[in-house]
Parts: C-alpha cells; structure tokens; sequence
C-alpha cells in the first residue's frame, strides 16, 4: 500500500484521484501530527506552510516525492531532496491568473484606499475627504519578474490604461516583442514606476533585491506590491521607507516570517496586507490539487513527471522515445560497475546511431544511476546521480555519432578505473529486447537480465563442459550460454545465464580451473 502524507490544505476534489485510488492510503494532518510515522510515507504533498528541511527529509526515510500544490517551492530544501534521491514536482500555472487578479485587487484597493475606507464605514463614520485616491489609469507601472504571474499582472495593467514597464534578466527579446511591453533595466523601471510590483522567485539574487540601495531610486510617492515572497523587498528598509514618507503605500500579501505576528509593518496606516491569499481561489486550489495528484499518480506508476523542480523534465512523447535506451542504459550501468569493482574516476558515454537523435540526458541518468546503485548505501536515482558522481569524484561525459557501427543504435560505455579501463557495447532491438553486442573487448551477444556468469578463459578445447560439469554437480542450471573470443587460441570468454543467483564459494571453485583467468557474477 502507498502511504501519501497531505500536510496542508489541500481541495478535496483536486485530491480525488488519490483518494479513490485502493492502493492508495492518503492521511491529511500536519507534520507533527504524524511524527512517529514519518519513514512510512512514500510521497508528501504540501503548500507554503509546511517547511520541508534536510532534518524532515532524514526522518522521511521512505519518501520518494514532494509535490508542491501551488508555484513556490522556496519552503522546499530542493538540494538535500535532491541528495536523498526525492523528486520535487510543483503545480505551476495552476494559480497563476488567481495570483494575477489578487495583486490587481490588491493594486486597486491600496490607490483607493478602499481597506481603510472599509473599516472606516463599519465604525460608523461616513468621512469621504479622508480617502481620496489616485486614478490607476496613465499611471506607469513597473512588473519585476515577468514570467507567468508577470505577465497576466501587465495585461490587465494595459485594459486599465497603465504604461507597462518591465524587468526581468531572464526575458527574451522576441518574448518581450511578442507581448509589447517596455523593457528595461533595473535601474531604469526604479526610476518610472509609479507602482512597482515584484514578481520573482524568492532566491538568493532577488532576498532584499528592493532594499534602501534600490527603493532609494524610486520615485518619491511610489506604491509597492508584494504578492510573490516576503523579503523580496526587504521589510526593514519598507519601515524607513514609509516612515520618512518617500513611500506613499504599500501591499502586503507574503511576509518574510508567516504568520508575522505583531510586525511594526502592520501599524502604518497606508500598509494593506492580506494573509498570504494570492493562489486561495477556489479555481486556482483545485487546479493545483488536481495537477499535483495526477503527476504524483503519473510518477507512482513508474511514468516521468513534466513538472520536476530536480529533474530533467520530459513530456510523455519524449519518455516513449527514451524509455527502451533508459532501461538498456540502467543495465548497462549496472553490469559494468560489478565488473569494475574498483574505483573509477570517468564514465564516458557515446550514443550512435538512432539514440543519438534522442533526449539522452535522461538515459545518462539512468545509465549513472545504475552504476552507483551497488556503490553507494543511500538511494540513488535519476534525481541525484549526477549529483553522487561529481561528489564522488566521477566525470562522465556523452558524445554523440550518427553512425550507429553496424546497428541500428548502440550505446558505448567506456569506464576508466585506477588499473583497468573496461568497454561495453549494448543496442536495443525492437520486439527483440536488450542485448550486449561488446563486453570486455570481446563480440559477444548476451540478454543483460537475471544472475549472469561472466568467465574470460583461454581459448582451449573442454573449458566449456568443465564449467557445465561443475554447475551441474552443484544443481546450478544454465539457462543460456554465449561465448566470444579475439582469436583462435586466445583470450576466450563466456556470458552464462543461470536459473539462481551463484554461491560464493562456487565462484572459487572455478577460478580454480587451470587456464580461467576470471570469474564474475553479475546480478542485473
Ligand atoms: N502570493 C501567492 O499566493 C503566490 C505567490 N507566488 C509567487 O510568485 C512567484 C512568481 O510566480 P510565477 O510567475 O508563476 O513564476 P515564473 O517562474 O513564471 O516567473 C518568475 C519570473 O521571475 C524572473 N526572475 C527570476 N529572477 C529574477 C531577478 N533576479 N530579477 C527579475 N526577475 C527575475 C524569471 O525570469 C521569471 O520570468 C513565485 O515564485 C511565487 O513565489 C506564486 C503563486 C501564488
Ligand atoms: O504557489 C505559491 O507559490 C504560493 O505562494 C501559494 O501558496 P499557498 O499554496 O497558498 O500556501
């Protein structure tokens, strides 16, 4: 039975497929409500509110995803999921036009002062003098961050008659070109804006990016909104700010601390805050809920995610094309890290033929991820295997060939160790299976599966059936046998397939055999 931890609130009819799913356990309590089964779930659904750490991670032994119900996963310690082999997905679009219609509420509301004004009529005064606004229309606004959240905000700006002026490092020229705004430096839209409005991430380029430094080249009079992360304009410098009057308001719908308790912010009379509310539609929560739990059953049963935040993303087309070489690739990791059982500093990696046309970042994964597998105690996978090899001091590198040497595809490992460098060479053939067509410096063709049995002799009459002979003393049956060799009378080997896993004392007694130079059991 999977286990799926739901530890914030989440839309119940976004979650039914989980929850109808009898396979599938879903408990929804927070964090601490479940401490003493932490290591039994296999997945951890969540908002903003729960903060996933390295220390929740450790205690999470069994966990294998964390899907994030909304867009910002800056409450996620992605780099230690990533070290524990954990896929983080979020929901990206799910909120998006929500988040946009709060920060133009939020826009509106702070010009025209509509929160005091509101709170003024409920205390029974009618006092119309003190709450004259500003006309959004003519008005330049400034959008920092102009992806998805960014750029529903600017045309909504646009209906409302406003100069649209952006900011964002990472936005193409064609984008920009495209959507007809007025783009421009930092600098430049500090110096336009009669409202600023930030859209980023919160990361280490963008905490306090609107600091004294930048707010000081603001317009005097200039309203904020922040409705993306607390600390991306900066709260400390937002007190002096309004305090010496060069700030006219300010909106408020993130903190830097959630909840933030008595914060001198929430005693200015021209601060308008909202306890982060920019994804609580109805639309915007089912739409993240259904996203997060379809791609979390979607992983589940083994298929890619598209929306991984510590994985190459891959569509369902791409995953069909790569699917065959990401299991041939996994093999072939697998094989070639049993035979060099010693330390090995590069993996260099060549795709010809048919697979080279592929998107192969994911089979090289696969490829590093089943080389590591028998190295290392701790998971690995497609999510962290890049990641454990630089650690561990292994280079990898892909080449790429059109020429596929006599087949159709093939993938070429070659493995470099301190002593020995060792080759391998697998193909995938349709409705055939995997096949490794090189092992060792040898042709050979051999199905990578079940418990192999790799001998390199010399090449001499009887070396087969003195192998056969003691096999089948020791009621071991051979299922299938290949040999190579590089020359008549020469270095000789044998790939043979075995019915049950080799005893280690069965491997002496061959090794004892005058003229087998190596014996190897290989499990895949
Ligand atoms: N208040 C709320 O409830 C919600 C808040 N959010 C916040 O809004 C943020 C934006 O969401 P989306 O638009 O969906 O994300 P997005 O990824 O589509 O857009 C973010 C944009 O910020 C830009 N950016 C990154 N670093 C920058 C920098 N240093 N300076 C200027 N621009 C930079 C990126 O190039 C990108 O275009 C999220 O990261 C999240 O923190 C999102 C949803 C709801
Ligand atoms: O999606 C985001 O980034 C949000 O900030 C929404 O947060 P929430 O899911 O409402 O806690």
């Amino acid at each position: 039975m999977v286990r799926i931890l739901v530890a914030d609130a989440m839309s119940e009819e976004g979650l039914a497929p989980l929850l109808a799913d009898p396979t599938i356990e879903v408990v929804q309590k927070k964090v601490g409500d479940v401490e003493d089964e932490l290591d039994q779930f296999d997945a951890l659904l969540v908002r903003s509110a729960t903060k996933v750490t390295e220390q929740l991670l450790q205690k999470m032994k069994n966990l294998k995803i964390v899907g994030r119900a909304g867009v910002g996963v800056d409450n996620i310690d992605v780099d230690a999921a990533t070290r524990y082999g954990v896929v983080v997905i979020n929901a990206p679009n799910g909120n998006t036009i929500s988040t946009a219609e709060h920060t133009f509420a939020m826009m509106a509301s702070l010009v025209r002062r509509i929160p005091q004004a509101h709170i003024s009529v409920k205390s029974r005064e009618w006092n119309r003098s003190a709450f004259v606004g500003v006309e959004l229309f003519g008005k330049h606004l400034g959008i920092i961050g102009f992806g998805r959240i960014g750029s529903e905000v600017a045309k909504r700006a646009r209906a409302f008659g406003m100069h649209v002026h952006v900011y964002d490092p990472f936005l193409t020229k064609a984008r920009a070109e495209k959507i007809g705004v007025d783009v421009c430096t930092l600098d430049e839209l500090l110096a336009k804006a009669d409202i600023i409005t930030v859209h980023t991430p919160l990361t280490k380029e963008t905490k306090g990016l609107l600091g004294p430094k930048n707010l000081a080249k603001t317009k005097k009079g200039v309203y904020l909104i922040n409705c993306a992360r607390g600390g991306i304009i900066d709260e400390q410098s937002l007190i002096s700010f309004l305090e010496n009057g060069h700030v006219a308001g300010v909106a408020l719908d993130v903190f830097e601390q959630e909840p933030p308790g008595d914060h001198p912010l929430l005693s200015f009379d021209n601060v308008i805050v909202t306890p982060h509310l920019g994804a609580s539609t109805v639309e915007a929560q089912v739409n993240v809920a259904t996203q997060v739990a379809q791609e979390v059953l979607t992983f589940l049963q083994g298929k890619p995610v598209t929306s991984s935040i510590n994985l190459p993303t891959l569509s369902k087309d791409v995953y069909e094309k790569i699917q065959a070489f990401y299991t041939l690739a996994r093999k072939m990791g697998i094989l070639a890290s049993q035979y060099m059982s010693e330390p090995v500093q590069e993996i260099a990696i060549t795709y010809s033929g048919s697979v080279a046309d592929l998107e192969t970042t994911f089979i090289t994964r696969s490829l590093l991820a089943g080389f590591l597998k028998p190295r290392v105690a701790s998971t690995v996978n497609e999510v962290n295997a890049a990641m454990i090899a630089k650690e561990r001091g292994i280079a990898f590198s892909e080449k790429f060939s059109a020429n596929g040497n006599d087949y159709n595809n093939s993938i070429t490992l070659t493995v470099y160790g301190e002593n020995k460098t060792f080759t391998m060479k697998g193909t995938h053939i349709a409705h055939y299976g995997d096949r490794i067509v090189h092992f060792n410096g040898f042709a050979i063709d051999f199905a990578p599966e079940g418990h192999l049995l790799y001998i390199q002799h010399h090449d001499k009459p009887g070396m087969i059936g003195k192998v056969g002979n003691i096999l089948g003393d020791h009621q071991v049956n051979i299922a299938t046998m290949q040999v190579g060799r590089q020359e008549v009378g020469g270095k000789a080997i044998m790939m043979l397939s075995l019915d049950k896993p080799l005893d280690d004392t069965l491997v002496e007694t061959l090794e004892q055999i005058s003229d087998i130079d190596v014996v190897k059991k290989l499990e895949v």
